[in-house]
C-alpha cells in the first residue's frame, strides 16, 4: 500500500517522481527567480484581484497544509488582467513554511529563502470546473505572496486563530467573511512563469505569478503554523513544518517581470 507522498525522508520532494513521472517534466515548480535574470515585458497588464469575503467557506487541515476554501460557483471572486487572457476564479488559498524561520518559501529570490509562502488559487473559468482546469496548460493561476519576519501581522491573525479548531489531519471549520485581499502587500509587481503545481500530482497547468513586495510575519505567528500536525487525531504527532518543495530546474523557461 503507498504510503502516500508528503514531505518526510521516505516519501517526500526526492521521492514523487516514482509515482508522479512529471516531477521531472519541463514546466515543474518552485523556481529560483533572479530579478537581474527576468525580462521586464510592458505588454503585461496590472493584476486584477477581485474578491468577495462571503464566498470565504471553510478552513481545512489536509495533512499537507491548511487551506481556506471559498464558495466558487459564480464570478465574485476573480483574478483578471496580469499575464492571464480570460476570467480565473479563487478557489482556496493556503501556505508553505519552515521548521525555522530560515526556510519553508517555495519559490526563491536570488537563492534567498523566506520563512513561509501563501498560494492564492484560482482556475480558469473557459473549464467546467476545478478539476478540469487542473490538467490544461493554462487551467490555473496561483497567486505567490512571500512572508518575511518582521512585526506581527494582525491580517494574518484570523487564519491564525483557527488553526486551534484544524490541528489534526482531516480536521475543518467554518471560516466566513473572510477577504483574502487583507493578506496583499501594497505593491502588486510580479513575476510570472509558465509551471506547475509544487505538490502531487504536480500537474504542469500552472501560470505562476509571484508578488515582489512580501507582506510580515512575527516569529511568534509562525510558531502558530508550525502548532498543526500532519497527523489525523490518535496517530503519533508529526509537527506540520518544511512542507514546501525546493526550487526545480527553469530548463528552457523565460521569467517575465511585470516591472522595471
Ligand atoms: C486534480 C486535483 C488537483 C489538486 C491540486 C491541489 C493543489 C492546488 C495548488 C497547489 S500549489 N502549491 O501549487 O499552489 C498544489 C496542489
Ligand atoms: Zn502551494
Amino acid at each position: 500500500m503507498s504510503h502516500g507522498w508528503g514531505y518526510g525522508p521516505t516519501n517526500g520532494p526526492d521521492k514523487w517522481g516514482e509515482e508522479f513521472p512529471v516531477a521531472n517534466g519541463t514546466r515543474q515548480s518552485p523556481i529560483n527567480i533572479v530579478p537581474r535574470e527576468a525580462h521586464y515585458d510592458h505588454t503585461l497588464k496590472a493584476l486584477k484581484l477581485k474578491y468577495d469575503p462571503s464566498n470565504s467557506n471553510g478552513i481545512l487541515n489536509n495533512g499537507h497544509s491548511f487551506q481556506v476554501d471559498f464558495v466558487d460557483d459564480t464570478d465574485s471572486s476573480t483574478l483578471t488582467g496580469g499575464p492571464i487572457s480570460g476570467t480565473y476564479r479563487l478557489k482556496q488559498f493556503h501556505f508553505h513554511w519552515g521548521a525555522s524561520d530560515d526556510r519553508g518559501s517555495e519559490h526563491t529570490v536570488n537563492g534567498i529563502n523566506f520563512p513561509c509562502e501563501l498560494h492564492l488559487v484560482h482556475w480558469n473559468t473557459k473549464y467546467p470546473s476545478f478539476g478540469e482546469a487542473a490538467s490544461q496548460p493554462d487551467g490555473l493561476a496561483v497567486v505567490g505572496v512571500f512572508l518575511k519576519i518582521g512585526a506581527a501581522n494582525p491580517r494574518l491573525q484570523k487564519v491564525l486563530d483557527a488553526l486551534d479548531a484544524i490541528k489534526t489531519k482531516g480536521k475543518q471549520t467554518t471560516f466566513p467573511n473572510f477577504d483574502p485581499k487583507t493578506l496583499l502587500p501594497g505593491s502588486l509587481h510580479y513575476w510570472t512563469y509558465d509551471g506547475s503545481l509544487t505538490t502531487p500530482p504536480l500537474l504542469e497547468s500552472v501560470t505562476w505569478i509571484v508578488l515582489k513586495e512580501p507582506i510580515s510575519v512575527s516569529s511568534a505567528q509562525m510558531a502558530k503554523f508550525r502548532s498543526l500536525l500532519f497527523t489525523g487525531e490518535g496517530e503519533s504527532p508529526c509537527c506540520m513544518e518544511d512542507n514546501y518543495r525546493p526550487p526545480q530546474p527553469l530548463k528552457n523557461r523565460k521569467v517575465r517581470a511585470s516591472f522595471k
